[in-house]
């Protein structure tokens, strides 16, 4: 196989530290040739040493790599000294929106032997294993807003959701063509009850592809039952397809139920192939554990393993996965690994 470019960056908080990592364990299972690894250094820091939050000249590097892997950006939900959003809508929806990451793909399974929330009635003899096609490109998160009578005692905010036909046909054809390779079955999660008109353009556009897809059952669910149902029966989910901001809140209590935060991957995926696809984490920096060396880096273990699938790297893939797992169980509730010691651990065993 060629060699691919891999821009890497790393971010703020726990973000090196697990990607660092995420690289260990690509070395391990590819090789050291099989990607031409370039890091950039962006973040807050870079911002503030800068004034730079992210320049014409490295997007147009970034564009020319095969594919990206990220840590996570962002300042402490508290901080004063990173405007919120600077970064998150600076850099990491940029490079969602720039490099038309339409598929926001969000698997989650429950590993056997991983604690969980979920009560043993809810599990027992039950595979929970789905995955949520997150649309990345569209609704809540554009930036559509705006503030007016600023300062006065009638100040509005606005956010606006966009959602176009175009936008939501392309990520609900991926999402039954995945069902279609897994268990034939998709749910439309969405508010249509209440958010009528972008609601009823998903409703609509979901009937019309389904048409085409006699083979897939499908449902639909009310965002807050979905809530509802991943807490209470979430093995009756294959593939979900909803919008940005569902997608973000339902992938962060789909991980939380199967088995935490530290184990969730996620690719943001350009099916068409014509700008990299970005694989990172669903956390975000956990600033509240930066520096510590405690971060779990198997979300991101687990996101290098969707980008060897995406480069067509499979049984390299399949070897992360099968060492993401095997760690897994061995795993003793109770006993800490530092993040380096996970790391260590699943690149000896691929
Ligand atoms: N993709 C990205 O870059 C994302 C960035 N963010 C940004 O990250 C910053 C922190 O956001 P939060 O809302 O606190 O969410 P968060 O996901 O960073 O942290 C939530 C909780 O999960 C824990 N956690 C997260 N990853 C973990 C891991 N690998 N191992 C063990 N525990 C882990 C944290 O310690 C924290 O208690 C904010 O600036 C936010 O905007 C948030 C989500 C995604
Ligand atoms: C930080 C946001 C832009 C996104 C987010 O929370 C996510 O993609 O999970
Ligand atoms: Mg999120």
């Amino acid at each position: 196989m060629t060699q691919k470019k891999l821009a890497v960056i790393g971010g703020d908080g726990i973000g090196p530290e697990v990607v660092a990592e995420g690289l260990k364990v690509l070395e391990a299972v590819a090789g050291p040739d099989a990607f031409e690894t370039t890091p950039y250094d962006l973040g807050a820091a870079h911002w503030q040493r800068t004034g730079e939050v992210l320049s014409d000249e490295t997007m147009a590097e970034l564009a020319a790599a095969d594919v990206i892997l990220l840590g996570a950006v962002g300042a402490a939900p508290g901080a004063t000294d990173v405007p919120s959003g600077l970064l998150e809508r600076g850099l990491l929806l940029k490079l969602r929106f720039a490099f038309d990451h339409y598929v926001n793909l969000r698997p989650s399974r429950l590993f056997p032997g991983v604690p969980t929330p979920l009560a043993d009635s809810v599990v027992a003899g039950r595979e929970v294993d789905f995955v949520v096609v997150r649309e990345g490109t569209e609704g809540l998160y554009c930036g559509n807003g705006g503030t007016f009578r600023g300062g006065t005692p009638n100040e509005i905010g606005t956010e606006v959701s966009i959602n176009t036909a175009y936008g939501v046909e392309r990520v609900v054809r991926d999402a039954f063509e995945r069902a279609t390779r897994r268990r034939n079955k998709l749910t439309l999660v969405h508010k249509h009850n209440v958010l009528v008109y972008a609601g009823g353009l998903w409703r609509r556009i979901f009937e019309s592809v389904a048409a085409e897809y006699p083979q897939v059952s499908t449902d639909y669910l009310h965002v807050d039952a979905a809530t509802i149902f991943l807490a209470t029966d979430p093995a009756r989910f294959d593939v979900i397809v909803t919008d940005n901001l569902f997608g973000d809140i339902l992938t962060d209590l789909a991980a939380a139920v199967t088995g935490g935060i530290g184990l969730a991957a996620s690719g943001n995926i350009n099916p068409t192939g014509a700008f990299p696809s970005m694989f990172e984490p669903v956390h975000g920096s956990a600033p509240d554990i930066a520096g510590q060396g405690v971060a779990d880096p198997t979300a991101t273990i687990l996101s290098v393993a969707l980008l060897l699938e995406h480069v067509g790297l499979l049984d390299e893939a399949a070897r992360v996965e099968k060492a993401v797992l095997a760690d897994i169980s061995a795993r003793t509730p109770g006993t800490k690994r530092s993040t380096t010691e996970v790391g260590d651990a699943i690149a000896a065993a691929v």
